[in-house]
């Protein structure tokens, strides 16, 4: 009897590409909850599901409740409390054989975990602000402490700047990408095009006046994020000190005296608008402006680039993982205003997480993102 034999083609066909596992903590947050959908859809990861971690617990206990509980959205029907939720212990994670680890986590416990992680040989996806900076000037306003100095100065100079758009190649093959803020990430991302190609007239000041939704803050109630001082309202904060100054600073390769960013609290739930007022040096043409941008671009399947004069909006973004840009030239020719939006737990956290994954992964950038 002839034997069946596959085909060449089947025999010859290329071998799927196995999925790391995967592990999230900081999961009952905010941008945990987002990161949990995103990787629970993602096409790539189809075959092999993420582990889900709470905080620190004891090795020997099962979950300690699901992500149906913690976040009702995610639930599939049929499906209440059918994804386990475990607290963190290292034994579970690499007894699940964890290759990449997110953190969704204070900037203290990530600034633990990571070391504890590199040295197991998990590559580490940190959304904290625990690793983005590398001067310690800049590092300073976290008031970070660490168990062994030499290897976290070690870590940190290895660490990645999670942005896709201006550090690609890095992220690639980085051991530890430390994810933008969501601030830092609207501003640069509308700045660096014109920055870079040195046409912003630096010392006559950049000023980025930009608003934020309240899960920006995290799920935790504040005297500041409650209802009764957001709704309704608009205020500005931490005038010349919000932490994500410093990213500006290194990203633009500025000094503190050339950029001015002033964070406002939005009465909305998500998203965040950045306005970014700047001279450039010599009279310009706005579709000298389109050009750079579209160059800088080309490749960024996450910007979306508006033609002048038409400005993006908070509504057009939220619940993607875009960022947003457009702006508008005064007719001297060197009065700009860049305007860009991104949604802040996905652009600007768990989004841009996944597409640093994806990179890390050798997946397309915009996989499970669009
Ligand atoms: N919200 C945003 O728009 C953005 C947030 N980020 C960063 O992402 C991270 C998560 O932010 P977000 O989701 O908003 O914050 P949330 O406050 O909503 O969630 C924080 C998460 O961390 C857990 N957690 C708190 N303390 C500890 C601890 N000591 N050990 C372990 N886990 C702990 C919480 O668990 P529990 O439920 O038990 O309290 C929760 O899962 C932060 O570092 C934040 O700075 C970055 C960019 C944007
Ligand atoms: C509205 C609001 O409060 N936003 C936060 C920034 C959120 C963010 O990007 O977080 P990390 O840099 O902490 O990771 C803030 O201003 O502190």
């Amino acid at each position: 009897m002839e034997t069946l034999q596959p085909s060449t083609e089947i025999a010859n066909a290329p071998t799927k590409p196995v999925a790391p596992q995967i592990a999230v903590a900081g999961v009952s947050g905010y941008a945990g909850g987002e990161l949990a959908r995103l990787l629970l859809h993602h096409p790539a990861l189809s075959g092999t599901r993420p582990i889900f971690l709470g905080r620190a617990g004891e090795a020997e206990v099962g979950p300690s409740t699901s992500l149906e509980a913690l976040h009702p959205y995610l639930t599939a029907p049929g499906h209440h409390a059918s994804t386990p939720v475990f607290p963190f212990t290292w034994n579970r994670i690499v007894d699940a054989g964890t290759k990449v680890l997110f953190l969704a986590t204070p900037h203290e416990q990530s600034r633990e975990w990571v070391p504890e992680a590199i040295e197991r040989g998990i590559k580490v996806i940190d959304l904290s602000g625990a690793w983005r900076l590398q001067e310690t000037r800049n590092r300073d306003v976290y008031r970070l402490t660490d168990a062994n100095p030499k290897l976290a100065a070690e870590l940190q100079a290895e660490a990645v700047y999670g942005c896709p758009e201006l550090h690609r190649d890095a992220i690639r093959s980085a051991r530890l990408v430390a994810n933008p803020g969501c601030y830092s990430t609207s501003m640069i991302l509308a700045l660096a095009p014109l920055v870079q190609a040195g046409l912003v007239d630096i010392d006559h000041g950049i000023i980025c006046d930009a608003k934020s939704g309240v899960s920006g803050a995290g799920k935790a109630a504040t005297a500041k994020t409650h209802f009764m001082y957001a709704a309704d309202n608009l205020s500005a904060y931490n005038v010349f000190g919000h932490r994500h100054t410093g990213e500006l600073l290194e990203q633009l390769h500025l000094s503190a005296d050339q950029i001015q960013f002033t964070p406002h609290l939005l009465p909305i739930p998500r998203g965040i608008l950045a306005t970014n007022y700047l001279r450039l040096k010599q009279s310009t043409d706005s579709s000298t402006i389109s050009a750079v941008f579209s160059n800088f671009y080309r490749h960024s399947p996450m910007v979306r680039l508006y033609p002048s004069p038409q400005l993006p909006q908070i509504q057009h973004v939220v619940r993607t993982n875009f960022c947003d840009i457009g702006f508008e030239l005064a007719s001297d020719g060197k009065r700009l205003v860049i305007v860009s939006c991104l949604d802040n737990l996905l652009k600007g956290a768990s989004g841009q997480a996944v597409q640093n994954l994806n990179l890390m992964c050798g997946w397309n950038e915009q996989e499970g993102l669009l």
